[in-house]
């Protein structure tokens, strides 16, 4: 291959940007207002699934191991990242966040709370660190065969992005059966309502962390999400997360 052909190809940080700039984000911003969470098709492709799958053993990179079943978290298990993280994470976290900032601003204002969402992320974790919020909660996870993930929010400190992104890493009826994305909605004075949400391997969720703004007959409401995982019923399953604050 040429020296040409190769700079023109880039590094596979370059690839994952162009794959970012090529997002449609106004869709997944009005898929976020009307659902809770957008579905990014092939965002990452087999190859990057299968580097990142293979961080897992890599405990160097981890600052923590978490045994679900241990803290009534659920089944599996997960690990946190530690800093500096690997490129794709880093990549896709500081990639990811400027487009949805603005969202997450006018989220802000539609549910009447005061705070706003700096542009870049590096401005929004350096509100977090001065906060004490310092340590990095990007993970991956790992299921196996019976194992599932309870609905629960990633709330970690005073300082919270609105929005997270999730990575379904495996392939689902090859690599694994069952284990799928569980939200839940809790509506003011009404039952609560599921979606299931099929991914297939690559693909990336955004949803909501905690709150969303919904326009009711009366004005905007607020409702409380949850996420989780049903109980695998073959296989594993692995999955990335990037959660955009960081934890005390
Ligand atoms: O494994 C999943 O799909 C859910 C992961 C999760 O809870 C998260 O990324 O915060
Ligand atoms: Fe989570």
């Amino acid at each position: 291959m040429s020296a040409v052909l190769r700079e023109a190809d880039g590094t596979p940080h370059d690839a994952l940007v162009r794959r970012l700039d090529a997002i449609d984000w106004q869709n997944v911003h009005d898929d976020l207002n009307a659902h809770g969470y957008a579905v990014i098709p092939k965002l990452l492709d087999a190859t990057q699934c299968a580097s990142a799958i293979a961080l897992y053993d890599e405990a160097a990179l981890f600052r923590s191991r978490i045994v679900m079943a241990r803290h009534g978290y659920g089944r599996g298990e997960y690990q946190y990242f530690a800093y500096p993280l690997p490129d794709l994470v880093a990549t896709l976290r500081t990639g990811v966040y400027p487009h949805l900032a603005p969202l997450a601003n006018r989220w802000s204002q539609a549910m009447k709370i005061d705070v706003q969402y700096p542009a870049t992320h590096a401005d929004f974790v350096q509100r977090c660190h001065s906060a004490g919020q310092k340590r990095p909660t990007p993970l991956l996870l790992r299921y196996g065969a019976d194992d599932y993930n309870c609905l629960h929010q990633d709330l970690y400190g005073e300082h919270a992005f609105p929005l997270q992104l999730a990575v379904l890493l495996s392939k689902p009826e090859e690599d694994f059966t069952g284990g799928e994305f569980v939200l839940t909605e809790q509506r003011p004075r009404m039952q609560s309502v599921a979606e299931v949400v099929p991914l297939q391997q690559g693909d990336a969720i955004v949803f909501a962390v905690h709150h969303r703004p919904v326009n009711g007959s009366r004005g905007v409401y607020r409702v409380n999400l949850r996420h989780g995982v049903s109980r695998l019923r073959s296989g594993h399953r692995h999955t990335l997360g990037v959660i955009f604050h960081d934890a005390t």
